[in-house]
């Protein structure tokens, strides 16, 4: 099972040998558990540990290949992250996408020697959503062939980039480019921001962090102002866009291309969700068949929560979404390779679909694994509050991508637009020119659903329900949209008034492409246990998710009031199937203890020892009377009693 989560028997095999070398290297454990630290201890220790792993990387993994680089991350440095998060996951993308190979000879074996610290900087304080309207400007002065980089006002300055404020020197950082005074929109530029020997900001440069944060306080996210900061012109990342010394533009192949970098973090986000949720349902899980309370049959002795069909419901639907985001993101990050390979060779023809795609994956994925990372925490009742279960911080952590690389909603309706021209084609008799991730919107449905109506139909009859629910919507959405237009409506007040069911048929779109992305997999797998098991996972995932959106296919009668009798039936004839499977369902993730940091959480299954343990390891115990007694509630005690 572990390498169908991984993608192959040798991955899996290598993830082991990775976590069983680092079992054995005390100096990148954590030197005390995080959630007793403070901020700045953490970001210490995550420091010491990263320059440690600077030294030794190579003799752990492969550091060319990303999935196992994030692996050692997971383990070492844990997902509070570190002083370089963004190092790897957007400045060395932005400069590989963006920077010309001249340029990339330049500064990017630095950045891989870990010579440099970079950064993305694009959020500002005023504005993270609306790109057009960033305030920082980089105009070019054409005596001195340099670009001048300023903060025109607050809300201009630079907002949130993760390590800005305190571990980058460098940064991509984004601005509206002006040259001859015209603007010609953002664009990105490879900018030193401090002293490469001293650390020290550079003149011109204002910069710090922004404070603690909801979770991922290891991450120094920053403020960012210039004050009329020169950098040359060849700084400009030159790969698409280019600008001569006599100020001659030179525009991209594609107008977008300079949103690659957020494109990739969407792509690679999705399996970093995966294994959240699983991480959290793995601790939820293990900790449930250990738990005792109360009990189903009086003449029994107290059950493992776990027995309860209400806890299987909590969990169970959350395990197979783990899967099938782990699946889904697999192959989104397969075509996001493609794409990018095509794009480095100036053919843009299918960024479209791979920004719509990953715009409703992101969304839909980070929003439900919030869901089900919640749940798992409520779960464990009373010690699923604390920070011995660990899954406050994971989801703290998880939660976040709801709102980086785009604003939920606002991604929803980045797909919405894809949707609505999709509809646009079905409409005017075009449906041969719809893109494959689409073609189901040309083709037409049976009048009813046929679930449960022909045996033996496998999920055949399942995704052409959850096809038929989003074309409808998407053809509703749309002829709500078009229908105002033709009222007088102007195209962006329509647009708004259409937003939340726009939205909703996003969501069922991007649900159809999990659902079949998890069919493929099983589909795929010749090792007939392990494909028992995930049938059995997807029968779960079908039926939930179905019962989940059933409105939809209610309103128009494409499915029957006996149907989703039968539909539901099928969840709970599957909570049974999986409960014997249930935490080896998890353990397949292979988490390492290391890895998992939760008290409640861990493989030995010893609760209750762990927690006692724990939480005399609490800096409060280390002595009996703490000052705040002695100096404060004893004296207003003592007060009361005159
Ligand atoms: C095995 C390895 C695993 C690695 C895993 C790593 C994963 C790590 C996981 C967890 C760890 C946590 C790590 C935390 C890191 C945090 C990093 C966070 C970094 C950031 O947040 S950076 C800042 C991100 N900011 C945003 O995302 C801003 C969002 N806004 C936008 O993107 C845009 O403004 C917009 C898309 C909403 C609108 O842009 P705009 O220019 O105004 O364009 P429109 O007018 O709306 O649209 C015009 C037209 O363009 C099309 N389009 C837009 N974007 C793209 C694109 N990227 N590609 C292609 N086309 C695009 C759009 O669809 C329109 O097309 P149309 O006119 O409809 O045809
Ligand atoms: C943990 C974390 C790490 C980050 N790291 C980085 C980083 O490294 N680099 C970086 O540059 N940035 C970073 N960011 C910033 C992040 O990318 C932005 O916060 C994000 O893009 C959302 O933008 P915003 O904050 O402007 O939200 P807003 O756009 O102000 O959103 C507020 C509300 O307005 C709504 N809204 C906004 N526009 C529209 C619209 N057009 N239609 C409908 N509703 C709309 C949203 O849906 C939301 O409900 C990070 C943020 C976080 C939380």
């Amino acid at each position: 099972m572990a390498a169908q989560i991984w993608g192959s028997e040798k991955r899996a095999r290598r993830r082991r040998e990775i976590s069983a070398k680092i079992a054995q290297m005390p100096e990148l454990h954590d030197s005390k558990p995080l959630p007793f630290m403070t901020r700045e201890e953490k970001i210490m220790e995550s420091a010491r540990k990263l320059t440690i792993l600077t030294e030794k990387m190579g003799q752990i993994i492969d550091p060319t290949d990303p999935a196992e680089l994030y692996h050692l991350n997971n383990e070492v440095l844990g997902l509070e992250g570190n002083p370089m998060a963004l190092h790897g996951v957007m400045f060395i993308p932005a400069l590989s996408a963006q920077a010309s190979d001249e340029q990339q000879a330049k500064w990017l074996p630095r950045a891989l020697r870990r010579e440099i610290i970079g950064t993305y900087a694009q959020t500002e304080l005023g504005h993270g959503t609306n790109l057009q309207n960033l305030e920082t400007t980089a105009t070019y002065d054409l005596a001195t062939q340099e670009f001048v980089l300023h903060t025109p006002q607050i809300t201009a300055l630079k907002w949130w980039p993760g390590n800005l404020g305190k571990s980058s020197n460098y940064a991509v950082v984004v601005a509206h480019m002006i040259i001859k005074a015209k603007n010609y929109g953002p664009h990105p530029f490879m900018v030193q921001l401090r002293d490469e020997k001293t650390h020290e900001p550079l003149p011109g440069i204002t910069i710090g962090d922004i404070g603690p944060k909801m979770a991922y306080n290891i991450v120094d996210n920053g403020f960012l102002g210039f004050n009329k900061y020169r950098i040359p012109r060849t700084n400009l990342l030159m790969r698409h866009t280019k600008v001569e010394a006599d100020g001659t533009y030179i525009k991209p192949p594609h107008a977008k291309i300079n949103y690659s970098a957020m494109v990739h973090v969407r792509a690679y986000m999705l399996t970093g969700q995966a294994i959240m949720l699983a991480s959290a349902l793995n601790i939820a899980t293990r900790y449930s068949s250990v738990r005792r309370q109360g009990q189903i049959d009086k003449s029994q002795p107290e059950v493992k929560v776990l027995e309860y069909q209400t806890q299987q419901h909590r969990l169970f639907p959350s395990i197979a979404r783990a899967y099938a985001f782990q699946f889904a993101g697999a192959e989104t990050v397969k075509l996001y390779e493609h794409v990018l390979k095509e794009m480095k060779s100036g053919n843009v023809s299918l960024m479209a679909d791979l920004h719509a795609l990953t715009s409703g994956l992101k969304s839909v994925v980070t929003y439900q694994t919030g869901e089900g990372i919640e749940q798992a925490r409520m779960a464990c009742g009373g010690h699923g509050y604390s920070m011995a279960s660990y899954i406050s911080e994971i989801y703290g952590v998880a939660i976040g991508g709801c709102t980086y690389e785009g604003e939920n909603m606002v991604m929803l309706l980045q797909l919405a637009r894809y949707l609505v021209k999709s509809a646009a084609l079905v409409k005017s008799g075009q449906s041969s020119k719809l893109g494959p991730l689409v073609a189901y919107l040309g083709v037409k449905s049976e009048p009813t659903s046929l679930i449960d109506r022909i045996p033996n139909s496998g999920f055949t009859e399942y995704v052409k329900t959850f096809q038929h629910v989003s074309k409808r919507q998407t053809l509703k959405a749309a002829d709500m949209f078009f229908g105002l237009m033709e009222k007088g409506e102007k195209r962006e007040i329509a647009w708004n008034k259409c937003s939340v069911e726009l939205n909703r048929a996003s969501r069922l779109h991007t649900r159809l492409f999990i659902v079949e992305a998890f069919v493929r997999r099983v589909n795929e797998i010749a090792d007939i246990r392990i494909k028992e098991a995930l049938t059995d996972l997807l029968h779960l995932h079908v039926n939930y998710e179905l019962l989940d959106i059933a409105s939809y296919a209610l309103e128009d009668g494409f499915l029957s009031a006996s149907q989703l009798d039968y539909i539901r039936d099928q969840v709970y004839l599957y909570l049974g199937k999986i409960r014997p499977n249930a935490v080896s369902l998890l353990d397949s993730w292979e988490f390492s203890d290391i890895e998992l940091r939760s008290v409640l959480g861990r493989r030995d299954g010893n609760v209750y020892e762990n927690l006692f343990k724990w939480a005399k390891s609490s800096p409060l115990n280390k002595t009996d009377v703490l000052s705040s007694v002695t100096q404060y509630l004893k004296p207003m005690m003592e007060k009361a009693r005159l």
